[in-house]
């Protein structure tokens, strides 16, 4: 039996370049992890079956949990006659921007890589994970990453100064598909990727926190115009930065302050079920 932390990602910059044939976007992103993990039990069986468990009955619990596909695509790979039942105790939110699903099927890769002695490098993981989504090969390896491409090609970057992270995940559930179709690439103004490249490098807190961008943020807040009053809160609540994450509809807050950040949590716990205070988890996965 083996415990896999399965870490929640944010999107620093988030920046769409342009439409391809296969039906993706090429993006420019910057992403790093948090300390808000599901942690997924992978316990092996004798029979040749994948089972889900998982605590919350909103998720498959079949085929379509990216779990079960993460596990069947390494049994099929490598002719793995045995199984295994994953059980996920799901703690970050669903549908929310934060890479849930990816960040399960990306645990139990490298989780059966060892319990199945299967000898994969980190790279070769993320290569496969890709085709489960694209934003396991980032959740494979984990850190701090400008993901290009789809989101699989990865440079990765120090990670950013140590401050607290304050997530609020509205109630509204929004499709990453249906974001990405009604991106006006035309009228889209930038994320300054370079500056906040430089901001990480340079440990630049005030300047990460200034070039906190999402060019979906506009299709998010005309589906779902509370995401759009909750990052007003979250400014007026006086957080150093701002942005939404991924698709949405979660929205983040950095704060040096420990005492600011609970303030920020207090202030909307109230009105909502999914607000945490955590951490940014520098390291990579080995
Ligand atoms: C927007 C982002 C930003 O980190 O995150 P989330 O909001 O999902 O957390 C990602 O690009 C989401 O990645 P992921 O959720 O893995 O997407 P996938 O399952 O691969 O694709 C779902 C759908 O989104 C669209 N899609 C996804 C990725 C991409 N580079 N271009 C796209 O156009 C496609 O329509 C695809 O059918
Ligand atoms: N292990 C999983 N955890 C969460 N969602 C999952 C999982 N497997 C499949 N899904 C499905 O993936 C979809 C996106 O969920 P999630 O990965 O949490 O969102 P996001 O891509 O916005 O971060 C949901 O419709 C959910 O039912």
């Amino acid at each position: 039996m083996k415990v896999v932390k399965a870490p929640a990602k944010i999107n620093l910059t988030l920046d769409v370049i342009g439409k391809r044939d296969d039906g993706y976007h090429d993006v420019e992103m910057i992403m790093t992890t948090v300390d808000l993990a599901d942690r997924i039990q992978l316990t092996l069986l004798e029979e040749d079956l994948i089972q889900i468990d998982i605590n919350v009955g909103h998720v498959p619990s079949d085929k379509n949990n990216l779990a079960y596909q993460a596990a069947k695509i390494l049994k099929e790979q490598f002719n793995i006659k045995t199984g295994v039942s994953i059980y996920i105790d799901k703690q970050i939110p669903v549908s929310a921007g934060l890479a849930g699903g990816s960040t399960d099927a990306a645990a139990v890769l490298r989780g059966l890589n060892e319990l199945w002695s299967l000898g994969i490098s980190i790279d070769e993981l993320a290569e496969i994970g890709l085709s489960i989504g694209s934003d396991v090969p980032f959740c494979v390896h984990g850190g701090t990453a400008v993901a290009r491409g789809r989101g699989e090609k990865l440079t990765f970057l120090p990670a950013p100064p140590p401050c607290w992270v304050v997530l609020a995940k509205p109630p509204q559930g929004v499709s990453t598909k249906d974001i990405y179709q009604r991106l006006d690439l035309q009228m889209m103004t930038h994320p300054d990727t370079k500056g906040m490249i430089e901001a990480i490098d340079n440990q630049n807190f005030k300047g990460i926190c200034q070039r906190l961008e999402n060019v979906m943020e506009p299709a998010t807040f005309e589906l779902a115009p509370e995401v759009s009053n909750i990052k007003e809160r979250l400014i007026q609540f006086g957080a150093e930065g701002t942005v939404m994450s991924g698709s949405g509809p979660t929205v983040f807050s950095l704060t040096k302050s420990e005492a600011k950040a609970y303030r920020l949590y207090n202030g909307l716990k109230g009105f909502m079920d999914h607000v945490f205070v955590v951490r940014l988890l520098g390291n990579r996965h080995s």
